[in-house]
C-alpha cells in the first residue's frame, strides 16, 4: 500500500517568554499508509492536537519535514496549504464551528461552493446522500441551532465529505457525544475509512481507539508506542475483546 503522508523528524517548539522555549513535538516519524484508519492517544498535554495540526498542515512545524501525497507541505505557503486543505483534507473536531445562519444542508454545502468545482445542483445531491449516509436526511432544512449534539456531529462529518477528501483529521470529535452516539458516529467514520478515506483521528477514549487499525501513544511530545490491529469489522468482530486488548497493551506498557 502506498503512502499518503510521511513525518520525518517533525518538531515544534513555541517561545514561551523571553528565553523560554517549550518542545512541544520532539523528532516524529511517523507514515500513514493510503486508506489506514489511525488513532492518536496520551495523557492531556502530551502533544496529540499539535501533531494533527502540523501533520495537516494547519500549523507549521519548526523542524522536520512532511510530505502529502508526494509534496512536501513546509514548502507551500498559505493559500496553498489552504487550497490542500480544502481540496483533499476533510476535518472534524470537538466543537464543530458549524454557521448558525444557515441550514444543516447549506452547512454541508458550504467548502463545495467556497471550491466551486461543480454546480450547485449537483452540490446539493452529493450533500443529501451525505445527510442520508448519516442518518439525518430529516433534519437538511433545519436551522443549525435546532440540532442535537450527535446531529451537529453528523453535520460535521458531512462538511467534511462534501469534497471527497483524501483523509479525513479528527480532534476528539467524539469528545462531548455520550457513548451511544459514540458508537454511532464510529460506525459512520468506519464506514468512509472502508469507502477509501484515510482517517487519523486524536482520542482520548479506548472504545473509539478500539474501531481504529492503529494506536499511536504519545507521551511528552514523542510516540512512544504504536499498536496494530486489524481493521474493525463491526459484523464479525468483537468490540468488547478488541478495548480489552487494547487495555490490556496500554497497561502492560505503563501508559
Ligand atoms: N501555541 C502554543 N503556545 C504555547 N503552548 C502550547 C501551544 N500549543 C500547545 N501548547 C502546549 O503544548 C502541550 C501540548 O498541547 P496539545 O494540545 O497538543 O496536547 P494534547 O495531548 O492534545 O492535550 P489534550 O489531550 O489536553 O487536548 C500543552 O502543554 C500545551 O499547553
Amino acid at each position: 500500500m502506498s503512502n499518503i503522508i510521511e513525518v520525518s523528524g517533525m518538531g515544534k517548539k513555541v517561545e514561551l517568554g523571553k528565553n523560554i522555549e517549550l518542545q512541544i513535538l520532539k523528532d516524529i516519524d511517523l507514515v500513514i499508509e493510503k486508506g489506514e484508519f489511525i488513532s492518536v492517544m496520551g495523557p492531556s498535554g502530551s502533544g496529540k492536537s499539535t501533531l494533527l495540526y502540523n501533520v495537516s498542515g494547519m500549523d507549521r512545524m519548526t523542524s522536520g519535514t512532511v510530505t502529502f501525497k508526494g509534496q512536501s507541505l513546509s514548502t507551500l505557503d498559505e493559500e496553498e496549504l489552504a487550497k490542500i486543505r480544502l481540496n483533499q483534507m476533510g476535518f472534524i473536531f470537538q466543537d464543530i464551528n458549524l454557521l448558525k445562519n444557515l441550514s444543516v444542508i447549506d452547512n454541508v454545502m458550504f467548502p463545495a461552493l467556497v471550491l466551486n468545482k461543480e454546480d450547485k445542483h449537483t452540490i446539493q445531491l452529493k450533500a443529501k446522500r451525505l445527510l442520508e449516509m448519516t442518518g439525518i436526511q430529516k433534519i437538511a432544512d433545519n436551522q443549525i441551532t435546532q440540532a442535537s449534539g450527535g446531529q451537529l456531529q453528523r453535520v460535521g462529518i458531512c462538511r467534511a465529505l462534501i469534497n471527497n477528501p483524501d483523509i479525513l483529521f479528527g480532534d476528539e470529535p467524539t469528545g462531548s457525544l455520550d457513548s451511544k452516539s459514540t458508537e454511532e458516529i464510529m460506525t459512520i467514520l468506519a464506514e468512509i475509512n472502508k469507502n477509501g478515506t484515510t482517517i487519523m483521528l486524536v482520542t482520548h477514549d479506548a472504545k473509539v481507539a478500539a474501531r481504529t487499525e492503529k494506536v499511536l501513544f504519545m507521551v511528552d511530545g514523542e510516540i512512544v508506542a504504536q499498536k496494530k490491529m486489524k481493521k474493525y469489522d463491526a459484523l464479525h468482530d468483537n468490540i468488547k475483546e478488541r478495548e480489552e486488548s487494547l487495555m490490556k497493551w496500554l497497561v502492560e506498557n505503563g501508559i
